[in-house]
């Protein structure tokens, strides 16, 4: 048992606790634990992330499988973390389902991406070329896990760090645990900006227009 990774994603995973980013006993988290073969800790499936417990994580390889004798089942999306493994340089990979993520991921679904320019925080991905941009791509819920990892697996470039599935979450990564939230917090960051940008630019026109707004009179 490696206890500095263990715990090392448990302290992420009280971090995001705190935000309230575990709605439902959404989300799920893993933290890579050996390269050749892969073997990672991942959530245990179902259970409440806000808690912290020592059935918090189980190891499993690269198929998603239980390397250790346990009784918890491994997250019903762990094969997602397996993709971003296989084909990226992750140590960690953080999935999260938020009304920011899901308001934009619906918002931009049909274009298959959202693209992020002029706001600081894209530094936080190492862009630092004043009219530098950031595309997070969109993949549809493919209900099915190997499905819907497999679509994710699709739109993988090298320097994506992210992928948002379509009303359901993100699924985030960096080289570290402090990289991975790093990325994390600023998209969601970005996001909540955004939304609140299309809400007030709305709210804007609507007073230029003269509207009347709820039972408030705006002109
Ligand atoms: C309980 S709704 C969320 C789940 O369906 C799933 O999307 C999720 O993020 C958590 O699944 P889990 O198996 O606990 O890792
Ligand atoms: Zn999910």
């Amino acid at each position: 048992m490696s206890i500095d990774k263990w715990n090392e994603l448990a302290d992420i995973k009280d971090e995001l606790a705190a935000r309230d980013w575990f709605p439902g006993t959404s989300g799920n988290l893993s933290i890579k634990v050996n390269n050749e073969p892969l073997s990672f800790y991942v959530t245990a499936s179902g259970v409440d992330k806000r808690k912290r417990t020592e059935k918090d994580f189980l190891l499993v390889d690269q198929w998603g499988q239980s390397i250790e004798q346990t009784s918890l089942k491994p997250s019903a999306e762990t094969l997602l973390h397996a993709q971003v493994y296989r084909l990226t340089d992750a140590g960690c990979s953080l999935h999260v389902h938020t009304i920011d993520n899901n308001l934009i991921s619906d918002m931009y679904g049909d274009t298959g991406a959202v693209t992020f320019r002029g706001n600081e925080l894209i530094k936080a991905f190492n862009i630092w070329e004043e009219d530098g941009e950031l595309t997070i791509p969109i993949v549809r819920n493919f209900g099915d896990i190997p499905k819907l990892s497999q679509a994710v697996a699709d739109v993988i470039k090298p320097e994506t760090r992210a992928v948002l599935i379509r009303n359901h979450g993100i699924t985030v990564w960096g080289r570290d645990g402090l990289e991975a939230k790093k990325h994390l917090e600023a998209l969601e960051f970005l996001f909540s900006f955004h939304v609140k940008q299309l809400l007030l630019t709305q709210h804007v026109q609507a007073i230029k227009g003269g509207m009347n707004y709820g039972n408030i009179e705006i002109s």
